[in-house]
């Protein structure tokens, strides 16, 4: 806890800001269960509080229709809960931590997702890289999704070695080993799809595996499409995003 910090000391715009955010962080916990990527409370999604130290995330074990923007925890990027207005007792989701690690290193990253969904937690577990294989890799991750160190959870080593594989890695997301995959994007919503699409590409490596051997793509092409669709895909950056 950080009570040096109260959420309603803090200057009007702030607290606009931490609201707002509040909204968003609880909107797309609904997209985990409803994209099969958790069971019970088995994932976790932040975000920074843009133009602040702070960052949002759910609390610890609450089931995902109980989640609500009035209950979503305040962090300063240590990790510690402020007084944000919630019960003192409210604590924060148990990976809060590395989360709070990723938005100290890496301060391109606005949102951060855990989640255990079963075929990429799959791949962690036998310490496999998903491979490019399919222009859908390509697109989203740039190259093969890579795999992190074992970390127990309870300090920075986990944080520690998501940051260490990221950063030799253009993909959003890392599988961490004997755990599951971590991903980031510039905000929840990125996060978020970063996290479906990563399983829905385990799923569909899994199966090709079993009809024969995944064939990787020349990495000029990989390079080709990772540009394509990170820079030319969708809407451009002033469409109306109604999230
Ligand atoms: O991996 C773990 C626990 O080992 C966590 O990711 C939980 O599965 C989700 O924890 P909370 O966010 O509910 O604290």
């Amino acid at each position: 806890m950080n009570p040096k910090i109260s959420l309603r000391e803090l200057d009007a715009t702030t607290q606009a800001a931490v609201a707002k955010t509040r909204e968003t962080v609880a909107r797309w916990h609904a997209e985990l269960p409803a994209n099969n990527l958790v069971v019970w409370t088995a994932g976790n999604v932040s975000q920074r509080v843009a133009g602040t130290e702070l960052f949002v995330i759910k609390p610890s074990g609450v089931r995902y229709d109980e989640l609500a923007a009035d209950n979503m925890v305040v962090c300063d990027l240590e990790g510690n809960k402020i007084a944000d207005g919630t019960a003192e007792t409210l604590r924060p989701s148990s990976d809060t931590a590395a989360h709070a690690y990723v938005y100290r290193h890496l301060p391109q990253v606005g949102g951060v997702v855990h989640t255990h969904s079963p075929y990429a937690t799959a791949f962690a577990a036998v310490y496999q890289p998903i491979p490019c294989v399919l222009t859908m890799i390509a697109d989203e991750f740039g190259g093969e999704i890579p795999v992190g160190p074992f970390a127990i959870i309870g300090d920075d080593s986990i944080g520690r070695g998501i940051v260490e594989t990221l950063r030799e890695s253009r993909s959003p997301a890392v599988l961490m080993g004997n755990h599951g995959p971590f991903t980031v994007g510039k905000d929840a919503k990125a996060a978020v799809k970063a996290a479906v699409m990563v399983e829905e590409i385990a799923k569909t490596v899994t199966f090709a595996k079993s009809l024969g051997t995944p064939r990787p793509i020349d990495p000029a092409a990989v390079d080709a499409l990772w540009q394509r669709y990170q820079n030319v895909y969708g809407q451009p950056e002033n469409y109306p995003d109604p999230n």
